[in-house]
Formats: structure tokens, C-alpha cells, sequence
């Protein structure tokens, strides 16, 4: 898709490159100083939308910690929730005893972290903590802890920095609204 075509498609910039970027130095910084005295911390990217949120923000901190990704899918290629998870790829690490920080892009339903956070448990992570760049609390349906947030947004369905539409439009750095157009029919 040309870039021209892109910006076409977006009707509003949520949030720009830049405050996306202060947002990422405050959360790194937050989670560096809280875990500075933490053993066993392992970073949980859920791809693929978290890719861009997870290299970010760990790129940031200020401590070494090894990193793992989980590929999870429950949009498919719609806007709403299949309430299924499909596991695409499983993590590598063994996660019994590990304090675990997921990395998250969205939390929309709620339903995609609701079930990770109980099958890290279920396989004997130590804690598990969530860091979510966005909020959407207005479609929330299963509450779930967030311990940093970046931005609580409006119900709208946004683009960019990890979040796509058809597998599009994820390597935006910035946050933008999607036009209904794109989807409307
Ligand atoms: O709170 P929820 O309603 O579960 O929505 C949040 C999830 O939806 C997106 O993933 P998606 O299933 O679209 O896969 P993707 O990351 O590959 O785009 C996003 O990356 C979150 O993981
Ligand atoms: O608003 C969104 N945009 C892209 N992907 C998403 N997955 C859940 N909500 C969203």
C-alpha cells in the first residue's frame, strides 16, 4: 500500500510520534527502577501487535533482561474479539519461578491478557505484571490488571505502532483513528 494511501485512511492522529516517544522513556524508567532488585524478570512480547511496544520500551530500560514472545491471535482479520485464542507460536522459556512482565500493545476486550495471565500462573510463573501502551476501558469485558499504562483512548479502532487493520498499517509511528470507510460494507 503507498504511504499516500495510508494517511488517507487515517482519520485522526490519536497520538504522534512524539508523545508516544516521552510515554516510552516515562514507562521504561518506571519499570527499570521497580525491578532494579527483581531476579528471574523475563519480558513477554504478544505478537504481533506488542513487537513494536516490547523492542521499544525494553530498548529503554536501564536493566538487562532476557525477552520471549508469544504469537496470539483472537481478531483474525475483523474488529471484534473471536473470543478464541489461537496460539500461532508458542514462547521458548520455560516460565516456572520467572517474574513475568507482558508487553502489550492493547487491552480492548480484555479477553486476549485475561487468558495469558492465567496460563503463565497455570505454568508456574513466579508474578506476572502487565504493561499496556493503550487502553480501551469502554469495551472492556474481562477486567484486567494493568500496572503501566501508556493511554487510555476512546472506543474507536486505531492503527499504528504495532495495532493493524488486515494486517496493515502497523508500521505507522504514530496512533491514528482508522477511517470507517476503510471498513465501511
Ligand atoms: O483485549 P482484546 O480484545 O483481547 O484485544 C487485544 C489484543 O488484540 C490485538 O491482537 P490481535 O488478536 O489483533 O493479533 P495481532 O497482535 O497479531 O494483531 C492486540 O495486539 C492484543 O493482543
Ligand atoms: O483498536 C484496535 N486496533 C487494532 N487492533 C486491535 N485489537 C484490539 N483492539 C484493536
Amino acid at each position: 500500500m503507498k504511504y499516500d494511501d495510508v494517511k488517507d485512511s487515517i482519520s485522526q492522529v490519536l497520538i504522534s510520534h512524539e508523545e508516544l516517544d516521552s510515554k516510552l522513556d516515562e514507562l521504561a524508567a518506571q519499570i527499570s527502577q521497580d525491578y532494579a532488585d527483581v531476579d528471574n524478570l523475563l519480558c513477554i512480547g504478544v505478537l504481533k501487535g506488542a513487537a513494536y511496544t516490547l523492542v521499544s520500551v525494553t530498548r529503554r530500560m536501564s536493566i538487562s533482561t532476557p525477552v520471549d514472545f508469544m504469537s496470539l491471535s483472537s481478531y483474525g482479520s475483523g474488529m471484534e474479539s473471536s473470543h478464541t485464542i489461537t496460539v500461532r507460536s508458542d514462547l521458548t522459556t520455560d516460565v516456572a519461578g520467572k517474574n513475568v512482565l507482558i508487553l502489550e500493545d492493547i487491552v480492548d476486550s480484555g479477553y486476549t491478557l485475561n487468558w495469558l495471565i492465567a496460563e503463565l500462573k497455570r505454568r508456574g510463573a513466579a508474578s506476572v505484571k502487565v504493561m499496556a501502551l493503550l487502553s480501551k476501558p469502554e469495551r472492556r469485558e474481562y477486567e484486567v490488571p494493568i500496572d503501566y499504562l501508556g493511554f487510555t483512548i476512546p472506543n474507536e479502532f486505531v492503527v499504528g505502532f504495532g495495532m493493524d487493520y488486515n494486517d496493515h498499517y502497523r508500521n505507522l509511528d504514530f496512533i491514528g483513528v482508522l477511517d470507517p470507510k476503510v471498513y465501511a460494507n
